[in-house]
């Protein structure tokens, strides 16, 4: 048998009424995994079947229009809110083009917002019921998001509330649907549906369809698949986590295999991220140990003083190199800090 990811049960920090004693061993299986490797499935959390069903059908509706129809809504029309399409090969994660194409979506605000990477969707409208299915599950997945950082803020023997007050009272929730179309395997070894890479926020939630793909370095282990669990997300942790607790939950490296299934394989990843304006400090006397020289980006989430926004906006620069240039570079407009 090999090694497999854990599987926990967050009913108890789903419902309200639910046994001490039920919190508390999720609350332990939560540290365990997030000590070893920081990657973890959802069950109990909550979410109706039918809305992810319909989700995954109305996406599927969207990749499969005609590419012309999909650049009405390419992400330069989106401009600074960073949001809208992007076709195959149109991200960097690792430096490389990934073999996806993708929808970027989050909260739905207003045009006129001061903010980058906030303002409204580019919903696709040929897609019947589409923006209205976006929204449910964002506010959901959001709901949910709060009660997993509860039992994270346990886990590390601080207050349930900790990460609430400090970082996610109005969190940086962004929603991205993806496409991995399937692919003729001929280079499959050069090619990537997503590089290796940790995500850059706090937790990620993922819902992936039935066709598999995904990828986990485990220290000790090496690259291990995280196979799709009906009615599952799939949990992980980021690099303010990380830098939060001073390199004791470590965000895990991931990837995305090439597609060579000859089926289409979708996945719904919402990014739970701190307040673009939150300054994530250590918590007080954690001891922090940089482990930046082994890292896939050879870069330290410990040495940047600036917002999670403007560490945020460098990461996008990288993986977005156009768009960068377009929209989101801030070098002549400077957004200045506040207190959060
Ligand atoms: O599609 C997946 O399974 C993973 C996507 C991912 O890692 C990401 O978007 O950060
Ligand atoms: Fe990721």
């Amino acid at each position: 048998m090999g090694f497999k990811l854990p599987i926990i049960d967050i009913s108890s920090f789903v419902n309200k009424e639910s046994q001490e004693s039920d919190r508390l061993l999720v609350v332990q299986q939560i540290r365990d995994a997030c000590l070893v490797h920081g990657f973890f499935y959802l069950v109990g959390h909550g979410v109706q079947q039918e809305l992810i069903d319909r989700l995954d059908s109305l996406s599927r509706l969207f990749f499969q229009l005609d590419e012309e129809t999909k650049q009405k809504y390419r992400m330069e029309l989106g401009g600074k809110a960073w949001r809208g399409f992007f076709s195959l090969g149109g991200e960097l994660t690792s430096g490389k083009p990934d073999m996806k194409e993708g929808l970027y979506l989050g909260q739905e605000l207003e045009q006129d917002h001061p903010l980058p990477i906030h303002g409204p969707n580019l919903f696709p409208t040929e897609v019947e019921g589409f923006k209205a299915t976006i929204l449910e599950y964002i506010d959901q997945i959001t709901q949910l998001g709060h009660r997993v950082m509860e039992a994270l803020s346990l886990s590390l023997n601080l207050d349930s509330q900790y990460f609430s007050k400090n970082y996610t009272a109005d969190p940086l929730i962004l929603f991205r649907i993806f496409n991995y179309r399937t692919q003729v395997a001929d280079d499959a070894s050069e090619r990537w549906g997503v590089g290796e890479h940790t995500d850059y926020g706090l937790l990620t939630i993922l819902y992936q369809d039935n066709i598999g793909g995904l990828q986990v370095k485990v220290p000790n282990q090496g690259w291990i698949p995280a196979p799709p669990i009906k009615n599952s997300f799939i949990c992980n942790i980021g690099d303010m986590l990380e830098r939060v607790t001073g390199g004791l939950y470590r965000s895990t490296p991931h990837r995305v295999a090439l597609n060579t299934t000859g089926k289409d394989r979708l996945s719904f990843p919402i990014f739970f991220d701190p307040n673009f304006n939150a300054k994530v400090r250590p918590i007080e006397g954690i001891e922090t140990s940089d482990n930046s020289t082994e890292r896939w980006d050879k870069s330290s989430v410990f040495s940047f003083e600036d917002t999670y926004g403007q560490y945020l906006l460098k990461k996008i620069g990288l993986v977005f190199p156009d768009l960068k240039s377009q929209a989101l570079d801030t070098t002549n407009n400077p957004i200045k800090p506040t207190a959060y």
